[in-house]
């Protein structure tokens, strides 16, 4: 089963001392869960003013940076709509990726299936040959998948729980992957929720026999509520959960 770590997410510097920003400090905690048994990364590059960008070039040299310090686990990057609203640009902006050399270019990337345009976003994605992860947030994301004729190229689907409370987001968790089961479409899942779900969903997850993620961008605090030192110590904590 697959942990992948989530190493920033949108938030700021500010939300943790640890927080890895720019290109170095992604490549570094990477390489530093990879060593903790993090089997894959998710990153929001930035600009350098701070910002999460799509710009072909912020994005190529943050999965070049990280490439580098674990050759061989794959990277993949947000196209979250709350980075670059404007549909026609940010298809623009995605589109650029399939220009990136093969080495810079992310392995993956997650289309949220609630954000207009999602389609071309993802078409834009198997078009330069990056895996789409396809982020599915309410049921009704189910629908838009299978009605989308490329369903089956995905390489994997995100349940992502949107609750902050642990057991309303197990539940949403329960639910949507019922739904995603009833489907038949036989693509791998990756569940994980957020802040106060993170931890239960993570759980819900693995007893399941489900991929997971784990990072900075989902909690800044350990099982037990203690701030955690850093992204690296969010996957050991996960990893021991899971053999504990
Ligand atoms: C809001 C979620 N954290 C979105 C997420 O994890 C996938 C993405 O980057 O688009």
């Amino acid at each position: 089963m697959l942990l992948k770590v989530c190493l920033n997410g949108a938030r700021a510097p500010t939300d943790h001392p640890r927080l890895p920003v720019t290109p170095g400090a992604l490549a570094r905690d990477a390489a530093a869960c990879h060593a903790a048994g993090a089997g894959a990364s998710h990153v929001h590059p930035r600009a350098a003013h701070g910002g999460e960008s799509l710009d072909a070039a912020d994005i190529g040299v943050a999965v070049s940076d990280i490439r580098h310090a674990c050759p061989g686990v794959p990277v993949g990057v947000s196209t979250g709509a709350w980075i670059l609203p404007d549909v026609t640009a940010r298809h623009a902006r995605v589109a650029s990726w399939k220009a990136l050399p093969a080495n810079t270019r992310p392995d993956f990337a997650s289309v949220n299936l609630s954000e207009p345009g999602w389609e071309s976003i993802a078409d834009a994605l198997l078009d330069a040959g990056i895996g789409v992860e396809a982020g599915v947030w309410f049921p009704e994301d189910v629908s838009r998948l299978m009605a989308w004729p490329r369903a089956a190229e995905c390489l994997r689907i995100l349940v992502e729980t949107q609750s902050s409370q642990p057991e309303a987001a197990c539940q949403e968790a329960r639910t949507l992957v019922d739904l995603l089961r009833a489907t038949g479409l036989e693509l791998p899942l990756l569940v994980h929720g957020s802040e106060g779900g993170a931890w239960a969903v993570l759980g819900w997850a693995r007893r399941h026999g489900f991929d997971a993620r784990i990072g900075l961008e989902d909690t800044l605090v350990l099982p037990d509520g203690q701030r955690a030192a850093d992204n690296a110590a969010l996957v050991t904590a996960a990893l021991q959960l899971q053999h504990g």
